[in-house]
């Protein structure tokens, strides 16, 4: 279904490049057949060419009739500039796909053509290795042929899950964001690892190999989250003291919080766009 699909990035930036390294490690997709565009800045599509051996170009360089998948992976507060620039050179039949955190399907069909195929996406950088754990929600004009190109094509780098529009924000609060709430905690163990005296790059990889441990073990055993720390932990021993400290320090409470307002912020950010709209409109 791949191998004679082209797909376009507009926008190249960490997330754009994450996915296109994710899609071309997957070997299931020509490396020829995907394109990173821009506005200007055309030393880094050189830099993304070089390294993965995709092509590139400036955005008004780009042949929009022998695109298939479009890929809209610009700042969210671009999107208006970005769609109206690009309106005029696709056709309703071609497929959108939006990775903008906050962007609604409805707003995407209101700025392009009626009939327009789109489908909101949530990754994560994880794509880069095909770990994302991504959400899909398709638009109300999608056909099942895309939203089934949308899901072949996602599940280059990593897994696909379909869920509902009205679900994406608090998806995006716990998997779009997510990577960066284990980096931070990383960052945090690490320092304590620092302190007490080990090197850094030891450090680093004794917890990069702890998380991976404990995400393995969830997805491989089947057991919930709550039963495989129970047997860490040992009565009076060493975890109970660490999630003392961790629940008297407001640990839970805060990773929690960090969900929610990610969550808040995605809603927000689908608020303050549509209200723009209407301002533009009046
Ligand atoms: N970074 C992440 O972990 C994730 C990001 N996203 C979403 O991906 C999108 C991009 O995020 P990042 O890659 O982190 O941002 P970034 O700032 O690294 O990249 C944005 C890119 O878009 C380009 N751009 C801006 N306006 C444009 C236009 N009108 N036409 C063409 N290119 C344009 C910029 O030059 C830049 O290359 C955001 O909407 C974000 O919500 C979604 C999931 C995860
Ligand atoms: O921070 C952001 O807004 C983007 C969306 C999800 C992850 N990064």
């Amino acid at each position: 279904m791949l191998h004679d699909k082209t797909v376009a990035f507009i926008g190249a930036g960490s997330m754009a490049e994450a996915m296109i390294s994710g899609l071309v490690k997957s070997e299931k997709f020509p490396t020829h057949q995907i394109v990173a565009t821009n506005r200007s800045n055309v030393e880094r599509l050189a830099a993304l060419e070089a390294i993965y051996g995709i092509n590139s170009c400036k955005l008004e360089d780009l042949q929009f009739d022998q695109i298939d998948v479009i890929i809209l992976a610009m700042k969210p507060k671009d999107v208006d500039q970005a769609l109206s620039g690009i309106k005029q050179h696709i056709k309703p039949n071609q497929l959108i796909l939006s990775v903008l955190a906050g962007i609604t399907t409805t707003y995407l069909e209101q700025n392009l053509h009626i009939g327009q195929q789109v489908v909101r996406v949530m990754p994560n950088t994880s794509s880069a290795i095909g770990e994302s754990a991504t959400a899909i929600s398709p638009g109300h004009e999608t056909s099942e042929n895309n939203v089934i190109l949308t899901k072949t094509l996602l599940e280059c780098i990593g897994e696909v899950y379909t869920i509902d529009e009205m679900d994406m924000d608090v998806f995006t609060g716990l998997a779009g964001s997510g990577p960066a709430y284990f980096y931070y905690l990383m960052e945090h163990m690490e320092q304590q690892g620092a302190k007490a005296g080990f090197d850094v790059e030891t450090t680093r990889k004794i917890i990069a190999q702890t998380i991976k441990g404990a995400a393995n073990m969830v997805q491989a055993q089947g057991e919930t989250p709550t039963i495989l720390r129970e047997k860490v932990t040992s009565p009076n021993g060493t975890t109970a003291a660490g999630l003392k400290a961790l629940d008297e320090n407001g640990g839970g409470k805060a990773i929690a919080k960090a969900v929610e307002h990610a969550a808040i912020r995605s809603k927000e950010i689908s608020e303050q766009i549509q209200e723009s709209l209407l301002v533009n409109s009046k």
